[in-house]
């Protein structure tokens, strides 16, 4: 049995400290707002991110940094990507041993362009990071508390800590393999995302599955490119937390991505969706870093940048749409003709 302590009480950090308490784990869950860490401690639930659920009764939560520092040995980063830097620097402030952190948030940061683990890095001594392991694929909270076949990678440079970190989430509806690309594994994780907003936004305006396919694919080959150029394994973008994820979250109605897309496909202001969505949708500030690492690596994403013109220059998605239609011609794949 580890001690685990959970930093951040949405959805997806909340869904994770089910998994961890089912393993029998000693999970703590910390969020930065009393009352929701009462709720989560005396009622079992999390109703504004989980509905209808009830969570294990061996799942305790606390809105005490220090406490839920003091208990762990193994930290899980569940807050969103613009929260990271703030919860670094809050645990900080009690933190003085190696624990080994696991962080499962999805996002570029804009400006620095650093990926969560580069930011995680930046914010805390080296000797506090016993190790750093990435957890991510196709994975909505919604079904992992109903224990629905879930399947991730647990991604880092050490394979001793990606096991343990394997060991300690799998069981029998939650299976997790390793991989050592932690560039690849968390830069398809924050893109999927921005490609999401894209095909939500496609069924929004009521185009079909032709141009739901076309995304995804194009997607995934503009995602690959970015990242083999920013260090990622090609190979990467094939398996969960590549294609495994981008399929997950540009088809299913979990997805927040995707249902905000859907909704600025629908003729809708970002503000006004975002106020309506009331949980965080990743892919719109990693959509500003997708624009600003397309210049830095000169690499095209043009499924981004269309995007991007949605967000934050008023284009029309319909208007997007027919751009990325009229592009000058290509070939889809250059590697095939020159081989
Ligand atoms: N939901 C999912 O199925 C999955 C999500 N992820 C990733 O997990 C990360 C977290 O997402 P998710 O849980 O879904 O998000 P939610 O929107 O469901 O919840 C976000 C939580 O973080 C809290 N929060 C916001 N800002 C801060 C901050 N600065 N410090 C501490 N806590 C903060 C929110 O508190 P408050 O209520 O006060 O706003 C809320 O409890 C994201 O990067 C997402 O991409 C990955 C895989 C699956
Ligand atoms: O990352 C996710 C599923 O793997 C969750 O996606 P959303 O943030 O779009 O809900």
């Amino acid at each position: 049995m580890e001690k685990v302590t959970v930093l951040g009480a949405g959805s997806w950090g909340t869904a994770l400290a089910t998994v961890l308490a089912d393993n029998g784990h000693d999970t703590l869950i910390w969020s930065h707002r009393e009352d929701q860490a009462t709720e989560i401690h005396e009622h079992h639930t999390n109703a504004k991110y989980l509905k209808d659920v009830t969570l294990p009764a061996n799942l305790h939560a606390t809105a005490n940094m220090a406490q839920a520092i003091e208990h762990a040995s193994i930290v899980v980063m569940a807050v969103p990507t613009k929260g990271i830097r703030e919860t670094c620097q809050k645990m900080m402030q009690t933190l003085d041993k190696p624990v080994l952190f696991v962080h499962v948030s999805k996002g570029i940061e804009p400006g620095s362009l650093l990926r969560i683990s580069e930011i995680m890095r930046e914010e805390l001594p080296a000797s506090v990071i016993e190790d750093l392991v990435v957890l991510s694929g196709p994975s909505h909270a919604e079904e992992v508390v109903k224990q629905h076949p879930t399947t991730v990678a647990a991604s880092c440079e050490s394979l001793v800590a990606a096991e343990r970190v394997q060991d300690l989430f799998m069981n029998q509806y939650f299976r997790v393999y390793t991989n050592p690309d932690v560039i690849g594994v968390e830069v398809g994780g924050a893109l999927k995302n921005v490609i999401a907003l894209a095909a939500g936004a496609v069924d929004g305006i009521g185009y079909g599955d032709n141009a739901k396919a076309a995304l995804i694919t194009r997607g995934l080959a503009e995602i690959s490119r970015l990242g083999v150029k920013m260090g990622a394994k090609p190979l990467t973008f094939m398996g969960l937390t590549g294609m495994g994820d981008l399929i997950v979250t540009c088809t299913s109605v979990h997805s927040r991505n995707y249902r905000a897309g859907f909704m600025l496909g629908e003729g809708k202001k970002l503000e006004q969706v975002l106020d309506e969505m009331g949980m965080v949708v990743e892919g719109v500030r990693t959509a500003k870093a997708a624009h600003q690492l397309a210049e830095k690596y000169d690499v095209a994403l043009p499924i981004s940048a269309a995007l991007y013109s949605v967000l934050f220059e008023d284009k029309t998605p319909l208007d997007a749409v027919d751009d990325l239609m009229l592009r000058m011609k290509k070939r889809e794949m250059d590697e095939i003709y020159n081989n």
